[in-house]
């Protein structure tokens, strides 16, 4: 369990982070959203004591991490994946962590295979690609077994095939009942991963939440349809008090916002009109996240916090 309590951070003049607080649960992805500059890097920073609050708490299992003995068997983290010594062999830099923080040898055999790093163990970290750094990065985080995990921007340079490997781990490593907590800049690499939100902009809560309650907050979910008789169709459902566009270029797909998608079945079965796709959007919860975090953007702004 991860608690932030009335968390705040400044920089000179620059509040990093002002007044943040949420909890984290186990068993549970926790997607940590915000558009850059929100502060997410510099909260993962204090959870793990990296730099001191200028007011405020970050506890792990109720305590600061620095009053965690052996750090990495109470949390893993990925937090800077180009932030490892690159003269060093991928097995070099583990063992030696492993050995500062009392673990086994056997923990370096185990996590390499993991990450699907077996094969490169012994070259040199430095040659490495991004997405092999991001990899190793995991690698560390999982090294102590630990039962909360940080992740900042853990996509970052992973190839389609490492996205849906990554994801995959995610949601393993929650069902073992572990707390995951993944920093992303987009909404859509968490709708798919994470069952809880926590939303910041400008340092800020917006909200946090589970998925589906945050998708529900978005602009009216809508429905697309695809029928060969969209106008006699859309006739019916603006009747039924729905709004209705028309996308091109073929004129036989609609829009619809205010119904639902069993209802626009309904009116069509009742009326004979043949339906040949009826979809959900799914963009929601991306409208979601960028109408809530509009205003929050750090760029293009140029208010000051
Ligand atoms: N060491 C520092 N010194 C001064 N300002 C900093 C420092 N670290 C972060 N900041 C500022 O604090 C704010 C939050 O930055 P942070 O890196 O935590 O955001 P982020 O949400 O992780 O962004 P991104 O998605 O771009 O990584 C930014 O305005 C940043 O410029």
């Amino acid at each position: 369990m991860i608690e932030v309590n009335e968390l705040t951070k400044r920089y000179g003049g620059t509040t990093a982070v002002k007044d943040l607080s949420f909890t984290v649960r186990p068993g549970r992805v926790t997607g940590f959203l915000g558009p850059n500059g929100a502060g997410k890097s510099t909260t993962l920073r204090l959870l793990i004591g990296l730099n001191r609050p200028t007011g405020g708490t970050a506890t792990i299992d109720g305590r600061p991490f620095r009053d965690l003995p052996r750090g990495l068997r109470h949390v893993g983290a990925l937090l800077d994946a180009h932030d490892i010594h690159g003269g060093r062999t991928a097995r070099a830099h583990l063992s030696a962590l492993a050995r500062s923080n009392g673990l086994p040898g056997s923990r370096v055999d185990h996590v390499l295979d993991e990450v699907g790093l077996a094969a490169a163990a012994r070259r040199r970290i430095g040659g490495f690609s991004l997405g092999m750094k991001q990899r190793l990065g995991i690698a560390t985080a999982l090294l102590g077994d630990p039962p909360v995990l940080l992740f900042d921007e853990p996509i970052n340079g992973l190839d389609p095939e490492g996205v849906l490997w990554v994801r995959g781990l995610f949601r393993r490593l929650a069902a073992e009942g572990r707390t995951v907590f993944v920093s992303s800049h987009l909404m859509s690499e968490m709708e798919n991963t994470a069952d809880d939100l926590v939303v910041i902009g400008r340092g800020q809560l917006i909200a946090a939440e589970s998925v589906t309650e945050f998708a529900a907050r978005g602009t009216r979910s809508n429905v697309t349809v695809r029928t060969p008789d969209p106008a006699a169709l859309t006739d019916l459902l603006t009747a039924e008090g729905a709004d209705v566009t028309t996308r091109p270029p073929a004129g036989d797909l609609l829009v619809v916002t205010g119904l639902g998608a069993t209802r626009i079945g309904e009116v069509a079965h009742q009326h004979r009109i043949r339906i040949n796709e009826l979809t959900t959007g799914s963009a929601s919860l991306e409208e979601a996240f960028m109408e809530l975090t509009a205003d929050s953007v750090e760029y293009g702004t140029g208010d000051p916090r």
